[in-house]
């Protein structure tokens, strides 16, 4: 397995007493919990239970209505820090026209640091996720599993400290859900910080565990 980069320091993921109110209507309260180096949270809950807007909440993604979310040891650890985190939700925002390996030069440019070896995170990206076969396939026709695969490239084409993950394994066959818990076990490993919402196991990790209320209203 790649993915060996080392990452920019952040000591520990801390969200505190968050709260967060869509369409009128109070989603998530009193959420807190803090998260070091290389520990993984799985947030589970029914639906509507409120796992991606925590996730969009700390990614920065919506708008919190109370409480912060810090990463601490960054000297970005105040408020959230979009550029020290990936966020891959439902909806892979994937360019139709451009090729797999396209794709990920695009992401390696546009997020990536010019100094962190942009080419071979490219190359470390199709190999972790088993894309290299599908390099010149323009994304608008992979499958959804496929698809799920090179949102999860990005992980590794543009190296963060924080992943960000609204049901991982969702799409994925057993042999890419293993891929995707070696990822995070490396991720880890180095010191990375995951939380993921979920209503499976993550394959690979053994996570700490958030069961969100049904209604926090
Ligand atoms: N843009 C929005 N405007 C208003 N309400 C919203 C919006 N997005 C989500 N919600 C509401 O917030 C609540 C939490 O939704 P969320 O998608 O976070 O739940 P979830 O736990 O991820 O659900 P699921 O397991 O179905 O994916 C739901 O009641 C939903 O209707």
């Amino acid at each position: 397995m790649s993915g060996s980069a080392a990452l920019p320091a952040v000591s520990a993921l801390a969200v505190r007493d968050v709260g967060v109110v869509r369409g009128g209507r109070r989603v998530l309260d009193g959420v807190d919990f803090r998260l070091a180096a290389g520990q993984a949270m799985a947030v589970t809950g029914e639906n509507g239970a409120g796992k991606s807007t925590l996730l969009r909440a700390i990614a920065g993604l919506v708008p919190i209505a109370g409480g912060r979310v810090a990463l601490e040891g960054s000297g970005l650890d105040d408020g959230p820090a979009a550029r020290a985190m990936h966020y891959v939700g439902h909806l892979d925002a994937l360019k139709p026209g451009l090729t797999v390996a396209e794709t990920l030069r695009f992401w390696a440019c546009f997020l990536g640091s010019p100094h962190d070896g942009r080419h071979r995170r490219v190359e470390e990206a199709l190999d972790s996720l088993d894309l290299a076969p599908l390099a010149d396939l323009p994304a608008g026709l992979l499958s959804a599993g496929q698809r799920r695969r090179l949102a999860f490239a990005r992980l590794v084409a543009v190296p963060r400290p924080v992943w960000l993950m609204d049901e991982p394994t969702a799409a994925l066959d057993a042999a890419s859900a293993a891929r995707l818990g070696a990822l995070m076990a490396g991720h880890l490993g180095r010191g990375g910080i995951v939380v993921a919402a979920t209503h499976d196991n993550l394959p690979g990790v053994d996570p700490l565990r958030l069961d969100l209320p049904g209604d926090a209203a």
